[in-house]
């Protein structure tokens, strides 16, 4: 209930900001955890994740980055967003693991039914979706860049993405899967599904989870110029086909909502799951010390 009225209120705000800014062409608006700045007649908006160090999805960054998306389709004028990240270094580390750890089975429905929401709006979207991944992508995060049309990444070994989901002793959902296997293919999904891969930008290259790999100070450049080729489609030819390759999938998850999040949550809240997070978090700790 919280949430639901602070979303009234955000999107309230920020289509008050928005209205004003847009005086001077360029517009931008602001959640805490999401910046949006928008670019007047070229149609295309630059998200970007902020919520440090690492740009994990908590419920509060969830709820605002869609609340941010579903002002952005409101916005006939935009046709086009680049997503990428503030946080140097990191793209998004992907679901927050303090929302699965040590919480009650009703925050966890509530967390789960909020990143479904997330993933429906961003893998349907009809806008074009360009990926700028300036950093690391584990798991959510590589969730994030596969939701896109086209994904730029950072050509710096330090930077890895993948699902990586069992490497922690969870498993990724039917739908993560099958966004997986509808972007690389069934045999390879089921290898870096099972492993937990993750992988370093050339082999990200070589096996399809990215389209591009540039210099990370071509990041940006890079995604505004494939943006530039895909406005150049009609966009109504365009959100059909994206429609027509996508439905099945999100309809997939759309049918069996409440059953999904019934599984989340009683598989996130077994004990031995729930060690497993632990020793994965003191892992995350300990490479620190
Ligand atoms: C039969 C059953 C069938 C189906 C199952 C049913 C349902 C599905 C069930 C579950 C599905 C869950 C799907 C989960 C998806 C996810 O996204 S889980 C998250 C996965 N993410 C990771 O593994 C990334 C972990 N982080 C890192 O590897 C590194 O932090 C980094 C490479 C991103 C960055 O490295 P550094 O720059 O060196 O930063 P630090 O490691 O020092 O981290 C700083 C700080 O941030 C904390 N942190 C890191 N990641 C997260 C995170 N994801 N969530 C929360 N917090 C995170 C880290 O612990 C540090 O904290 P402090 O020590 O500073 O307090």
């Amino acid at each position: 209930m919280a949430l639901a009225a602070a979303r009234r209120l955000l999107l309230h705000a920020g289509s008050r900001l928005g209205r004003r800014e847009a005086v001077d062409g360029a517009r931008r608006f602001a959640n805490k955890r999401v910046l949006v700045e928008t670019e007047g007649p070229a149609g295309v908006a630059v998200m970007k994740l902020r919520n440090p160090p690492v740009n994990s999805l908590s419920l509060e960054c969830l709820t605002e980055f869609t609340i941010s998306l579903e002002k952005l389709e409101n916005d006939k004028s935009i046709r086009g967003v680049i997503l990428t990240s503030e946080c140097p270094g990191i793209f998004s580390a992907g679901l927050d693991l303090l929302e699965m750890y040590g919480r009650n089975p009703a925050h966890y429905a509530e967390y789960w039914k909020n990143v479904q929401e997330l993933w429906l709006r961003l893998y349907t979207s009809n806008m074009i979706l360009v990926s700028a991944i300036n950093g690391a992508s584990p798991a959510g995060g590589c969730l994030l860049a596969l939701c896109c049309d086209y994904r730029v990444m950072a050509d710096n070994p330090k930077y890895t993405i993948g699902l990586n989901e069992s490497l922690l002793g969870i498993v990724a959902p039917f739908w993560f899967k099958d966004m997986y296997v509808n972007t690389i293919g069934h045999r390879e999904a089921e290898r870096a599904l099972q492993l937990g891969t993750l992988f370093p930008p050339a082999e990200a290259l070589k096996v399809g989870v990215v389209d591009e790999l540039v210099p990370e100070d071509k990041v940006h450049s890079k995604a505004r110029s494939v943006m530039a080729k895909w406005l150049a489609i009609p966009d109504h030819s365009r959100q059909l086909t994206k429609n027509m390759m996508r439905k099945a999938t999100a309809d997939n998850l759309i049918k069996q909502r409440e059953a999904d999040i019934q599984n989340f949550t009683s598989f996130i809240s077994k004990d031995s799951i729930q060690k497993s997070l632990h020793m994965y978090l003191e892992k995350l700790k300990q490479k620190k010390g």
